[in-house]
């Protein structure tokens, strides 16, 4: 489980779409993204299904009351929230998924499956960068703008909870990076399956070519 969180704006969902795009391209349905439920309402360019599901507060509070979300939060004033069946049938099947989700959901996560999370927080290399880029998406009001840029303050404040952290200046060298992130955590001894019976199979062929 890989999780990207930051102030809104810093650019996750570009680093978390072009991961899914090149790795899909590399090693196809070996990750996949949590596509979240929120109340927010849908932005112009955003399809329902694939950027969100998009609930009313009624359908949110019943799937969250029905314990279907793995984890959720209000966050910039809506709520949001990680349906808990598609996570775990990817899991259970060995596919790797990829979260965009704010800090109080990470600290669910952690506390459900902290061995299984790998964490980063991806920081804006200025603020005014940050304010320009929500400005630049044009996606969402001046006051969305406004409430999203106050909020990222109490944000900030959590970049030492995460294991790595991703200064996104250069977009092409975050996403590099990103990928060194996941490419590093696939190889860890720990995450590796099977490997007892291939290293079982080294040593039984190694017998065979000795004398
Ligand atoms: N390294 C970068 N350099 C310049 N622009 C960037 C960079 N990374 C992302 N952007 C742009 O900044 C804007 C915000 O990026 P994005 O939507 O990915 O942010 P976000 O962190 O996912 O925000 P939110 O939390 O609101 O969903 C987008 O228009 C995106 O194209
Ligand atoms: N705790 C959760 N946070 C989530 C989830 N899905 C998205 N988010 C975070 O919300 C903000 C705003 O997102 P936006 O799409 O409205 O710009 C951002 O920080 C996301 O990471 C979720 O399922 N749980």
């Amino acid at each position: 489980m890989l999780v990207l969180s930051s102030p809104s704006g810093a650019g996750k969902t570009t680093l978390t779409r072009n991961l899914l795009e090149q790795e899909n391209k590399d090693d196809p349905g070996k990750l996949e993204l949590s596509v979240s439920a929120t109340t927010r309402p849908k932005r112009q360019s955003e399809i329902e299904g694939v950027h969100y599901h998009f609930l009313d507060k009624g359908q949110f509070e019943r799937m969250r009351d029905r314990d279907e979300l793995l984890e959720w939060a209000e966050v910039h004033g809506n709520y949001y929230g990680t349906p808990r069946d598609p996570v775990e049938k990817a899991l259970s099947e060995g596919r790797d998924v990829l979260f965009d989700i704010d800090w109080q959901g990470t600290r669910q996560l952690l506390d459900k499956m902290r061995d299984d999370v790998v964490t980063v927080f991806v920081l804006p290399p200025s603020a005014q960068e940050l304010k320009s880029r929500l400005v630049r998406r044009a996606e969402d009001s001046d006051a969305v703008i406004a409430k999203r840029l106050k909020n990222a303050a109490e944000e900030f404040l959590h970049w030492n909870e995460y294991d790595y952290i991703l200064v996104n200046r250069d977009l092409n060298k975050s996403f590099a990076r990103l990928r060194a992130i996941l490419t590093a955590e696939r190889l860890k001894r720990v995450k590796m399956r099977n490997l007892e019976d291939f290293v079982g199979k080294l040593l039984t062929e190694l017998k065979s070519i000795t004398p």
